[in-house]
């Protein structure tokens, strides 16, 4: 059994603890935020859902990262959500301070952590991250993809009038606008949803996915949570169970889809070593061009970050 820490206690990263909790699998979630009283309200609230939905996982709350010593794996979820109106890049200056400055803090009370960031830009705050804790790029990486998916997933469930759990999808590129959903590469119950369903309707719906996260804004006033807090506790799963499941997710890329030292969403394993493999579809010219042209909006916001002095 094992320890995770959580920072960020919030939307999202409560729901990384209450999923988590909910899986029985850790030992210990540390929910640690500089509002040491709602991260000690929000693991005594989960903790004390134990006795309703039968879990032995303890949770702390805390704002002393001493609290977080010696955790196996991260997840940061530390930072401003956008407001309508926002795209997740406005977030980048008030964000990149506050997620290198947490990391730096995490490195000093755990050795050799495996670090999942949520926190958006999400590219460039996985970069960060990457760079602010000194680990080997298979343990940093980040969440976008799984959520990205689930959502072209459920767009095409209601369309199909099908459950999500048979459709299949993979997505590369960067956590905004530009990702690339790959409909050659997505299938119901292994028959391939371009026999299923018409190209008009499939395009609305990769349309849909790609500002899946600013429908949410809209309607909410500040974004999601319930499935990207799943979607990262799914990873943690995957990691700590040692599933080896396939996953889109932000890594590090050195040379692969002809990107170099560019953090965006490809198919990765994930197992206890954290990325145990990155996968390369072959793809075709139209999907390379929408990757190069996702990879160059990530880029430019890099390029923003590595101006910040952080
Ligand atoms: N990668 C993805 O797919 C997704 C990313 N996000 C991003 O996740 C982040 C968190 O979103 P929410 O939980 O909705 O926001 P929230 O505002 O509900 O929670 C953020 C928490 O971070 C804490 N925080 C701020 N600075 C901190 C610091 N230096 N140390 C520790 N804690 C600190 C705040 O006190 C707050 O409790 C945002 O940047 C959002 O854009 C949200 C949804 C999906
Ligand atoms: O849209 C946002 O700002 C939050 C996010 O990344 C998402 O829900 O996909």
């Amino acid at each position: 059994m094992s320890k995770v820490t959580v920072v960020g206690a919030g939307n999202v990263g409560a729901t990384v603890a209450n999923v988590l909790a909910h899986n029985d699998l850790v030992r210990e979630i540390v929910i640690l935020d500089i509002k040491g009283d709602l991260a000690k309200g929000k693991a005594l609230d989960t903790y004390q859902q134990a006795g309703v939905d039968n879990f032995s996982t303890r949770l702390v709350g805390s704002d002393d990262y001493a609290a977080t010593a010696d955790s196996d794996i991260v997840v940061i979820t530390a930072g401003i959500p956008r407001k309508p109106g926002m795209s997740r890049d406005d977030l980048i200056s008030t964000n990149a301070k506050i997620v290198t400055m947490v990391t730096r803090s995490i490195m000093e009370h755990s050795k050799n952590p495996i670090i999942i960031v949520v926190s958006n830009p999400l590219d460039v705050m996985t970069y960060a991250a990457y760079k602010a804790s000194g680990l080997p790029k298979s343990r940093v990486f980040g969440m976008a993809g799984i959520l990205d998916t689930a959502r072209f997933r459920s767009f095409l469930a209601e369309a199909l009038d099908v459950s999500p759990k048979d459709i299949q999808a993979m997505l590369l590129g960067g956590h905004g606008d530009t990702m690339v959903p790959l409909p050659r590469y997505t299938s119901v119950s292994g028959i391939p949803v371009t026999e299923l369903i018409d190209a008009d309707k499939l395009e609305a719906i990769v349309d849909r996915t790609k500002k899946g996260g600013g429908e949410l804004v809209a309607l909410m006033g500040t974004s999601a949570w319930y499935a990207p807090g799943a979607a990262a506790a799914q990873m943690v799963a995957s990691i700590l169970r040692d599933e080896r499941r396939i996953f889109p997710c932000c890594a590090l890329l050195e040379g692969e889809y002809g990107q170099d030292g560019l953090f965006l969403g490809v198919p990765v394993k994930l197992g206890t070593n954290g990325i145990e493999q990155l996968l390369e579809l072959q793809l075709n010219d139209e999907e390379m061009a929408l990757l190069n042209d996702s990879a160059d909006a990530v880029r430019e916001v890099l390029d923003v970050y590595k101006a910040m002095d952080v």
